[in-house]
């Protein structure tokens, strides 16, 4: 072979390598001066081989590489030379490797690679055989499953090989020996007397807690809290906005640096010699339409009268369809974010992060179908995001209720303990195991660390112990025994029955719930599979997140929360913190609902056959909507703003309030015109943050007549108002008031804990506004799109943001019929929402909805129709050859005619070739 790499590093220049190989094979003469050399990847000596030559891993360029380090290479790495990138030969005394090209043996590197003992029985396990042949003995030394079981009493805490304080106990029968993490619960639902333990690692958690305290109380207590965060935050929401001069009141303000009070993103113009041109196509493939239509419905073709018919009408309606979708797409933006200023203002080195706690949601259903270890990666990278660990949750809601899932999950929380430190340590990316494994490294760029190299196989190790750990849930799982499933402690699972179970919550991590391995704290990681009884409806995605909204209100509540499906992972560990840049800002913090990523996608094939990418989706409609009035919600990676979600009205204007203060208003009630607005603002400028508190504390004086009354405020502030609203449960009631985040002052743990099960109970949303007007909407499958526009018919806005490196990376439906199903599926939602009372035809017309948004959502919400036409149309050539008619007039009179029609046709098919090549370049 020819060595073909130019780049030669250092000292080994090219003609000393060729006489090292000269020497090596040419015989046993031991290379003295070679002697002691240093491994380029791992820092080690290189060392001899059997016959006391320099080990020589290259036979192109001799670059130093010792012998484990050239194994790892050969069956894990590049396979190939780090330096002249030549394939790795299969070198004297080393056994074949799989894969290897010139002979096929066993592969048995294992013995030779420094595997332990147990590392070799995983490997054999992880490559498909035996898969549960040492799991179960493994399992020991490795931490147990907590338990959450649904019988008898645990009579004290279940022995745990690691020392966390997960334990678990029953709530109701007689509690085990108390202990400070740990808190009994009775069961809630008086309908259904099911109790449900709760393991509770995180005694911070539990400082909060409402129950016992009378309404009253409550909000003094709230009051007192809110004025107390509102002190001791001066600089975070009293800047001025954005780009505007601070108007510093305070010294710490006038200290700060300029480029903290500059705004943390811009705008960037797509240019003019980009978007000029594609405009001026629009406009003529618009006149030559409008001649085009003008000549068919003017020339009916008389002896083919109801042919002619049906494909003028199908033409209109392309024409209609086409419009459309082209105008949302009229002023294309883009987005910088600037996260140092981000740093500068809210995270500043040495003095605590000022950054609002986010609580990130993954929905799950069925892990045969969803792999849990892809699952486990997302949840991976969620736990291991760039953000400070005391302000991120992750909650992750299993709506199958199955067992694979929890213990996935538990273990998934035992392999973060080692899997974060090394993330952080190193600042890879992405911070999901699998995709990071994926990618080979290159040693010789980045000045890669020799520590790092080991550090890097040593958790590679360990991570594949970690999925034959997985697998081996999932072999176990396959077969769902007779009597259901059984936890370690031999009592049954509660949720053997998905479609008839109790709530169940379980917190991994957190505080007190055990350290990572440098002893730094993690992120909290909740499990929550929320109550499922016959006769209730669950509204499959959407009622999974509304019931994290509140059970996540109950326990962090973060001021922000983001939403991923299972199978998108973190490919960008900063993603947090962009979303922060817009959400964190004075500008547009107060109006923006939600921060959208674009959807990207691994493992699809070159061509996407399926066209899983959307491209013209993803990078040109979702930032054509972003100058108008912000992109659709997708579904998944995307912040909300969680305010916007419990169906509030932004601040829409800027210079009436302090920042940040997202004014209770009912969206019930809407204003009436011009009019009215005038004095709806006005109201809103007489509400400060402490005002806006009163009614609370008037509500003894709020009768049930109040409700009829257009006092807005009378109405919304009121107990029975927002109990009507947003459920019985009062404690979650309390963090709604908790712009900031946080959770409200108060005191007793077990009823925080009962209420977050209470929350899950599937009657709670009965007669609340759940679905209808806050939290994720119900009535469609396509339930992104109908929440999305509920918002942008308040009048929020929100973002699209790219950064450069993709925030989320998914897996998409790769083969034919999942895809078919997808596709049909997300039309029928389009029908759904087309034929409901929010249909965006006819809803919301408030005057909050930009007309070109408005367009993009009937869009999306019609497309599905087109199919009917596209149908008609395609059938009508046929029905002209069997009937020997024709759809357009015959043309031989004159002959201009035809020049004209044919030219018409052609620019009607080059137009949209045009079309689409230019939207290529946009992206
Ligand atoms: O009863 C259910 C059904 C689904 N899901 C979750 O919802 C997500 C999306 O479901 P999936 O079947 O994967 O639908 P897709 O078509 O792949 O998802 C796209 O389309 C959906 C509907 O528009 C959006 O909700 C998703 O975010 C978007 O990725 C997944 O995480 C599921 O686990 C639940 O939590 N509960
Ligand atoms: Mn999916
Ligand atoms: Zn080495
Ligand atoms: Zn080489």
């Amino acid at each position: 072979m020819e060595a073909k790499g130019g780049m030669v590093a250092g000292s080994y220049k090219r003609n000393e390598l060729v006489r090292i190989r000269h020497d090596s094979d040419g015989g046993p003469k031991p290379l003295k001066n070679l002697n002691g050399q240093i491994c380029q990847i791992c820092g080690d000596t290189v060392g001899l081989t059997a016959n006391g030559d320099v080990f020589v891993a290259c036979n192109e360029c001799a670059f130093p590489v010792c012998r484990p380090c050239y194994e790892y290479e050969r069956k894990d790495g590049n396979q190939s030379c780090p330096q002249c990138k030549c394939r790795y030969k299969r070198h004297k005394g080393t056994p074949r490797v799989e894969g290897d090209d010139d002979e096929d043996e066993v592969d048995d590197l294992e013995n030779e690679f420094n595997y332990t003992q147990g590392t070799s029985a995983a490997r054999r396990q992880w490559q498909g055989e035996d898969p549960d042949l040492s799991s179960s003995s493994r399992r020991e030394s490795q931490h147990p499953i907590p338990l959450l079981t649904n019988g008898q009493p645990v009579s004290g805490e279940i022995p745990c090989a690691t020392p966390d304080n997960q334990s678990v106990r029953t709530t109701s029968g007689p509690l085990g020996p108390s202990d400070k993490h740990v808190h009994s619960l009775p069961y809630v639902d008086p309908r259904q007397p099911v109790p449900v333990r709760i393991v509770d690692p995180s005694k911070d958690l539990n400082t909060y807690g409402l129950g016992n305290v009378d309404w009253k109380e409550r909000v003094e207590g709230w009051k007192l809290k809110q004025d107390k965060n509102m002190t001791q935050m001066p600089n975070k929401y009293h800047e001025g906005k954005g780009d505007v001069e601070g108007t510093g009141s305070n010294g710490e303000e006038l200290q700060m640096a300029d480029d903290a009070r500059q705004p943390l993103s811009r705008v960037v113009p797509i240019s003019s010699s980009h978007l000029t041109p594609y405009r001026v196509v629009i406009i003529l493939r618009l006149i030559i339409l409008g001649f085009f239509l003008q000549y068919r419905t003017t020339h009916p073709v008389k002896d083919a009268y109801p042919l002619w018919l049906i494909s003028v009408i199908c033409e209109i309606w392309f024409a209609l369809s086409w419009l459309l979708d082209q105008f949302p797409k009229w002023f294309p933006i883009n987005r910088e974010t600037y996260l140092d200023r981000l740093a500068l203002r809210y995270d500043r080195e040495g003095e605590p992060s000022q950054l609002a706690p986010v609580d990130v949601f993954v929905s799950t259903v069925d892990p045969l179908k969803e792999p849990p270890l892809i699952t486990a990666n997302t949840v991976l990278s969620i736990l291991a995001v760039d953000y400070p660990v005391d302000k991120v949750s992750c909650y992750v809601s299993d709506d199958g209720s199955a067992m694979l899932t929890f213990e996935a999950l538990s273990e998934t929380a035992e392999f973060a303990k080692k899997w974060v430190p090394f993330c952080k340590k190193h600042n890879i990316e992405p911070r999901a195991p699998e995709f990071y494994f994926a990618q080979k490294i290159d040693y010789l760029k980045d000045k890669i660390q020799p520590s790092f190299v080991k550090e890097r196989r040593a958790m590679k190790r360990e991570y594949e112990e970690f999925k034959v750990r997985i697998n081996a849930l999932v072999a176990k799982a396959q077969k769902t025994p007779e009597e259901g499933w059984t936890m370690q402690d031999g009592t049954s699972w509660p949720g053997n029955n998905p479609r008839d179970h109790p709530g169940m919550i379980q917190v991994f991590l957190g505080h007190s719930g055990g350290l990572d391995t440098d002893g730094n704290e993690l992120p909290r990681l909740v499990y929550v599979s929320r109550e499922k009884r016959p006769g209730f409806q669950h509204h499959k995605k959407a009622g999974a997140m509304n019931a994290l909204i509140r059970v996540s209100a109950v326990l962090t509540n973060g001021a922000y929360l983001l939403n991923v499906d299972c199978d998108h992972y973190f490919n960008n560990s900063k993603a947090l913190k962009e979303a922060m840049c817009f959400m964190m800002d004075p500008a547009y913090g107060r109006k923006t609902c939600y921060v959208q990523f674009p959807q990207r996608f691994d493992g699809i094939d070159m061509h996407d056959r399926y066209a899983n990418r959307n491209i013209v989706f993803f990078d040109i409609n979702l930032k054509g909507l972003d100058g108008i009035q912000g992109p659709v919600y997708v579904g998944t990676g995307c912040c909300f703003n969680r305010q916007a979600l419990y169906g509030y009205d932004p601040v829409l204007t800027e210079e009436d309030l302090e920042p940040n203060i997202i004014v209770k208003s009912c969206c019930g009630s809407r204003k009436k015109g011009k009019g009215g607005n005038k004095k709806y603002i006005d109201k809103k400028r007489a509400m400060t943050r402490t005002e806006s508190t009163i009614p609370i504390f008037n509500m003894e004086d709020v009768e049930e007549g109040v409700e009829g009354y257009d006092d807005e405020r009378s109405l919304l502030m009121s107990q029975k108002g927002l109990e009507k609203r947003f459920g019985q449960s009062p404690v979650f009631i309390a963090a709604t008031f908790m712009e900031q985040g946080g959770l409200p002052p108060s005191t007793n743990p077990a009823t925080l804990l009962k209420e977050a099960i209470h929350v899950i109970s599937c009657g709670y949303e009965d007669k609340t506004e759940w679905g209808k007007e806050i939290g994720w909407i119900y009535g469609s499958v396509t339930e992104d799109i109908l929440t999305g526009f509920k918002m942008h018919a308040r009048g929020w806005i929100s973002i699209y943001c790219m950064p450069p490196r993709p925030a989320f990376k998914g897996s998409a439906p790769i083969n034919l019929s999942d895809r078919l199903n997808q596709v049909l599926r997300w039309a029928l939602g389009s029908i759904e929402i087309l034929l409901s009372r929010h249909c965006p035809i006819w809803y919301g017309y408030n005057g909050k909805l930009k007309l070109l948004e408005r367009l993009a959502y009937i869009n999306t919400i019609v497309y599905p129709l087109t199919s009917i036409p596209l149908i008609a149309y395609c059938t009508l050539p046929a029905f002209c050859l069997l009937t020997n008619k024709f759809i357009i007039p015959e043309v031989s009179d004159t002959p201009l005619f035809n020049v004209e029609y044919s030219i018409l046709c052609a620019a009607l098919v080059c137009c949209p070739l045009i079309h689409v090549g230019m939207e290529l370049l946009f992206s």
